[in-house]
C-alpha cells in the first residue's frame, strides 16, 4: 500500500507531538515537519511547563481528558529516568471561592481551611484557596527528545515559512496545521489573538512549593523558578519591559517572601496563541486539512491528549483517501 506523505507544520509543542503522534498511528506514513522555526525558538519553549489548564476556556470535559492524556504521557516521560519533568505541589489561591472542575485531575486536592487560610494567605484579596500536588514538564528537553523519537522514525524536518497552504497540495496527501499564532495568517483565522506573558527564570532551591493566585505564580522546574504573571490581549510586543519585570518580582516576593533572595537568571516574553477554544478538526472547506492550534495558556498541559485526538483525524482522512 503506498504510504501517506503527510505534512505537519510547525515545531512547537503541538506540532512534534502531533507528528510523533500520527507515526505512531500510522507506522507507514511518511511524515515531514514543516516550520519557520524550531525549538528552543518557539513559544512553546518560553512556557514555565505547569501543567494546569490556563487561560483557556474550552469545554471543561476537553480540557480533561486531553489533560490527563498529558499526564500519562509525563509519567512515560519520567519513568525513562528523563530530566525536566516532576510532580510538585503548590498554592492555588483565588479572591472568589470557586472550586475548578479540572482539579478532578490533580492528585492531594485540600481545599483550605480558613484557619489554614489565615496562614497562607498574603494580600487581603486571598479569599480562597486550594493545595494541591500537578506536575511540570519542561519544553525544551521534552520537545528535543519527541523530535529525536520522530527523526529515529523516519521523520523528516524541513525549515521554511509557509505562506500559503495550497502549496502543499502536491506533495502531500494530508496537511496538519500546528502554526499557533501563525495560523492567524496562514489560515486566515480572526479568533486567534496573543495574549502577550512576561516571565523571570529565577534560582531560589529553597523554595519548595508553587504558588499561584489571580496575578502571579511562582513554579517550579528542575533547577529553576518561574516567575510571572502577565496576560495582556491583544498585545503584540515581545520586547522584555524592565518596569513589568519589576512588578512581577514584587508581586511574587510578596506571595512567596523566600524569593527576595533569589538570584534572577533571564527575562522572557511572547505571545499565547489564545482562542475561544482550541481548533482541533478537520477542516470543512479544505479537505486534506487538520488544524491543532490555538490552546492559549495551555499548550503544553493539553498537548498529548490533542496530538493522539489529531492523529485519529489525520488516519481518518488517510482511510478516505485509500477508498478513492
Ligand atoms: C509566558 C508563557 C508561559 C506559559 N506557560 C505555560 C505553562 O506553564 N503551561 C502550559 O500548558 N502552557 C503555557 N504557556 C502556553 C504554551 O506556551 C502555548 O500554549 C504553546 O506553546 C502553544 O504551542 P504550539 O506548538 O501550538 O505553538 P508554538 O509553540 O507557537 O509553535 C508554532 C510553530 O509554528 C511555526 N509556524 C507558525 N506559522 C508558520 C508558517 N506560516 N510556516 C511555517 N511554520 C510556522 C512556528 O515557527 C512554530 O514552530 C505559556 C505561554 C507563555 C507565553
Ligand atoms: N499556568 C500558569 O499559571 C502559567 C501559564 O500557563 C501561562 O503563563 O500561560
Amino acid at each position: 500500500m503506498v504510504s501517506p506523505k503527510i505534512a505537519v507544520i510547525g515545531a512547537g509543542i503541538n506540532g512534534v507531538s502531533s507528528a510523533l503522534a500520527i507515526q505512531e498511528k500510522i507506522p507507514n506514513a511518511e511524515v515531514t515537519i514543516i516550520s519557520e522555526k524550531f525549538s528552543p525558538n518557539t513559544t512553546s519553549d518560553v512556557a514555565a511547563g505547569l501543567i494546569e489548564p490556563y487561560l483557556c476556556d474550552d469545554d471543561v470535559n476537553k480540557i480533561i481528558r486531553w489533560t490527563k492524556a498529558t499526564i500519562h504521557r509525563i509519567q512515560e516521560y519520567m519513568a525513562e529516568g528523563n530530566d525536566g519533568a516532576e510532580e510538585m505541589s503548590g498554592y492555588w489561591i483565588q479572591s472568589v471561592k470557586e472550586v475548578p472542575k479540572w482539579l478532578e485531575v490533580m492528585k492531594n486536592v485540600n481545599v483550605l481551611s480558613e484557619q489554614e487560610m489565615k496562614q497562607i494567605a498574603k494580600r487581603p484579596e486571598h479569599k480562597f484557596g486550594v493545595f494541591y500536588s500537578t506536575w511540570y514538564l519542561e519544553p525544551t528537553p521534552y520537545i528535543k527528545w519527541e523530535t529525536e523519537k520522530f527523526l529515529k522514525n523516519g521523520g523528516r524536518i524541513v525549515q521554511r515559512k509557509v505562506e500559503n497552504i495550497r502549496e502543499l497540495d502536491k506533495d502531500f496527501d494530508v496537511i496538519v496545521n500546528c502554526s499557533g499564532l501563525g495560523s492567524k495568517k496562514l489560515v486566515g483565522d480572526n479568533g486567534i489573538y496573543p495574549t502577550r506573558g512576561q516571565i523571570i527564570k529565577v534560582s531560589c532551591p529553597k523554595v519548595k512549593h508553587f504558588f499561584l493566585d489571580d496575578q502571579y505564580y511562582a513554579l517550579l522546574n528542575d533547577s529553576t523558578i518561574t516567575l510571572g504573571g502577565t496576560k495582556d490581549q491583544h498585545q503584540w510586543d515581545v520586547t522584555v519591559n524592565p518596569k513589568l519585570a519589576q512588578k512581577i518580582f514584587e508581586g511574587n516576593c510578596v506571595n512567596v517572601p523566600s524569593l527576595r533572595s533569589a538570584r534572577i537568571l533571564s527575562h522572557h516574553v511572547d505571545l499565547r496563541p489564545s482562542r475561544a477554544t482550541v481548533r482541533l478538526e478537520i477542516d470543512s472547506k479544505l479537505g486534506k486539512l487538520v488544524h491543532n492550534y490555538g490552546h492559549g495558556g495551555s499548550g503544553i498541559t493539553l498537548h498529548w491528549g490533542c496530538a493522539l485526538e489529531c492523529a485519529a483525524l489525520v488516519e481518518q482522512l488517510v482511510a478516505k483517501r485509500a477508498k478513492l
